[in-house]
């Protein structure tokens, strides 16, 4: 219902539901157009199921988590700086748009190398528990 009435809609959201189903639609375009950010679903599913299969405890899976999060919230913010500064520059060669694409980008790295650490320092030391 809501998607229906907010075609082309500028104003504000009149309620929970329909600010809800921007923020739905919002993940929606992040995942069909955005081939980073299912790489980085995909990559979180596997720590999951790599954590449950190594049985980590609490501790662990709060900084599991926290990368997880770190990394998608990096991928979102790199999603619309990439689309703001399109709107802005409209397919002309800015070097200030190769900055914040590129300073976005870096931010992204950044995160997944943090979720790359947190995973090794965890990760490792369970498996080579799991085979002694
Ligand atoms: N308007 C522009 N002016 C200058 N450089 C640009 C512009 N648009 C893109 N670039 C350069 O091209 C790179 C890729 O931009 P693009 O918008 O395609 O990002 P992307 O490939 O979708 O990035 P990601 O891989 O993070 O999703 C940017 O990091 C930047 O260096």
């Amino acid at each position: 219902m809501a998607l229906k009435d907010n075609v082309k809609q500028i104003g504000k959201n009149k309620n929970f539901c329909q600010s809800l189903m921007h923020a739905l639609q919002g993940i929606w375009a992040l995942v069909t157009e955005e081939r980073n950010f299912r790489f980085h679903i995909l990559a979180s599913a596997f720590a999951f199921m790599l954590g449950i299969f190594l049985k980590i405890n609490i501790n662990d899976w709060l900084w599991i988590v926290t990368a997880i999060f770190l990394v998608i919230a990096a991928e979102v913010l790199n999603t619309i700086v990439e689309t703001v500064v399109d709107l802005i520059v409209d397919n002309h060669y800015s070097i200030l748009a190769k900055k914040a694409k590129d300073v976005a980008a870096g931010g992204v790295l950044i995160s997944a190398l943090f979720a790359i650490i947190i995973g090794c320092l965890i990760f490792i030391p369970s498996f080579l528990k799991l085979i002694r």
